[in-house]
């Protein structure tokens, strides 16, 4: 295999994760962030985001000479024949991917670039991007590549070596090629494309989970009218293999840093471009409807009728957007607490990645506990948001004598109904029956 030498522009969980992983693979790669704190950090093997097995790789590349951290994208570029861009690409004013971290990136390493060497998009672009850095790179012997990158958050570095798929779109055969030959000791189908297929890849995978999320959330609403159990109905639908049982787990709704911001994006696209797409915008309209339905039926348990929460404390289990990750964006937690928090409740909060001293990332009407037992003390309802898997094991019986009234509302069916039920738990799962406290245990 060819041993490249690598830049990577932005060193968030997609820049160091693939930083860490390319260095693994045999190639020497420097890694650029404008703070230069972080660099620091990670020059000392310092990672501070929640990656499984992302500190050790960051090690190990360090301890080989493989992996170097830089501030300033200059710096980077320096001898690379290859250049990742991965800085963020958040929500713009107007719903559409806001290029501004790209487009200074390009701008800063323009002049700078080695003859003949390639320039990837990994950042989550929208169509039509690589013809814009063609444009702003005035550069005709740079190749332009689009490479979408699919990990997941909390499993970065596996979803990374162990991919489904590398998209690598280009218009120059050769510069897709080039990239290609990075990916040679990942085990996985290499899709070549032109660099508009593999744009429009991207979006159309998170927008394509988003209304299956959707879908699935909606259908559990269902199940709660008919009183049918979401969880038979989805492993019956997840057994034809045309529909695949994976991303059918009825929630709190989607969040997190990718699928609300890449489904506006498509959206925003979609319009400029005069097409209509009332499936993504629905999609988008049942996650948002989630936060409502689960504080109507909250209320219903330990509020008002008219579906206030005045004066009513809530624990709750959870912040982040889903088990394993520390990221708060986007998170349908924080969501959730906002509509209960503007119905009156007060919140009491626990997540196993967001100690107390995290609380300034939080609005101020969450108090931050550091044991989940705490966020039970006193509340009306104890309401799980995210799987974090030592949530199963709490002290059930401990939450019971706690809690007000003795209600667990379990978002997203993670916990064990009889165990609760046998505590004298009331458990309330989403597109399912609840489960009332056994009578042995009142
Ligand atoms: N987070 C994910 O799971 C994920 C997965 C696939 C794709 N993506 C996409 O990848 C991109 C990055 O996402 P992320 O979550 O890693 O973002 P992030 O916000 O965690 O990290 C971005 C980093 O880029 C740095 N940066 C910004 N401008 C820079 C510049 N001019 N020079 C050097 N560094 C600069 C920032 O300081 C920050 O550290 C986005 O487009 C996102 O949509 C994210
Ligand atoms: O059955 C499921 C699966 C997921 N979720 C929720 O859906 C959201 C997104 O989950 P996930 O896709 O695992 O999170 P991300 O780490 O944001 O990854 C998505 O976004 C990334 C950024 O674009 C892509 O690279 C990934 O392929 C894509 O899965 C979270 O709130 C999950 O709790 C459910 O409610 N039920």
């Amino acid at each position: 295999m060819h041993r490249h030498t690598i830049a990577v522009i932005g060193t968030g969980y997609v820049g160091l994760t693939a930083g860490a992983c390319l260095a693994s693979l045999g190639h020497r790669v420097v890694c650029a962030d404008l703070d230069p704190v972080k660099v620091a950090e990670l020059g000392r093997g310092d990672v501070r985001i929640l990656e499984e097995g992302l500190p050790e790789l960051v090690q190990a590349g360090l301890d080989a000479g493989r992996l170097r951290f830089v501030v300033g994208a200059a710096d980077a570029v320096r001898g690379a024949r290859t250049v990742f861009i991965c800085v963020g690409t958040p929500t713009g004013p107007d719903g559409r991917a806001d290029l501004t971290a790209v487009d200074a990136v390009v701008e800063e390493i323009r002049t700078l670039l080695e003859p003949d060497s390639v320039l990837v998009t990994k950042s989550t672009v929208p169509v039509g991007t690589a013809a814009r850095v063609t444009a702003a790179l005035g550069r005709p012997d740079v190749g332009v590549v689009s490479n979408p990158e699919f990990l997941r958050e909390g499993t970065s570095v596996s979803d990374f070596l162990q991919p489904d798929r590398v998209v690598i779109g280009s218009d120059s055969p050769w510069a897709a090629a080039q990239v290609a030959e990075l990916y040679a000791g990942v085990d996985a189908p290499v899709v070549i494309a032109d660099a508009a297929s593999a744009e429009v890849v991207k979006y159309a995978a998170n927008c394509f989970l988003a209304v299956k999320l959707s879908y699935v959330n909606t259908l559990a609403e269902l199940c709660e009218e008919v009183g049918a159990d979401i969880g038979r109905v989805t492993t019956a639908l997840g057994q034809d293999h045309r529909i695949g049982s994976a991303f059918l787990r009825p929630g709190p709704g989607w969040g997190g840093s990718c699928l609300p911001k890449d489904t506006r994006a498509l959206l925003g696209t979609a319009d400029a471009l005069g097409v209509d797409f009332p499936l993504v915008r629905a999609a988008i309209g049942t996650n948002a409807h989630q936060r409502t339905r689960i504080a109507d039926r909250i209320a219903r348990l330990c509020g008002d009728a008219d579906g206030s929460l005045a004066g009513v404390r809530i624990g709750l289990l959870g912040l982040t957007f889903k088990a394993g990750t520390d990221d708060l964006r986007d998170s349908p937690a924080l969501a959730l607490a906002a509509e209960l928090a503007r119905r009156g409740a007060e919140l009491t909060a626990h997540d196993p990645a967001v100690p107390a001293t995290r609380h300034t990332e939080l609005p101020a009407d969450i108090n931050v506990v550091d044991d989940p037992h705490q966020a039970a003390k006193g509340a009306s309802a104890l309401v799980l948001c995210t799987e974090w898997p030592h949530y199963r094991g709490l002290d059930w019986a401990r939450i019971a004598a706690d809690l007000h009234h003795p209600v667990v509302v379990d978002t997203r069916n993670h916990l064990d109904p009889a165990a609760l039920s046998a505590a004298g738990l009331a458990w309330h799962g989403t597109g399912t029956s609840p489960v009332e406290p056994a009578p042995t245990a009142v």
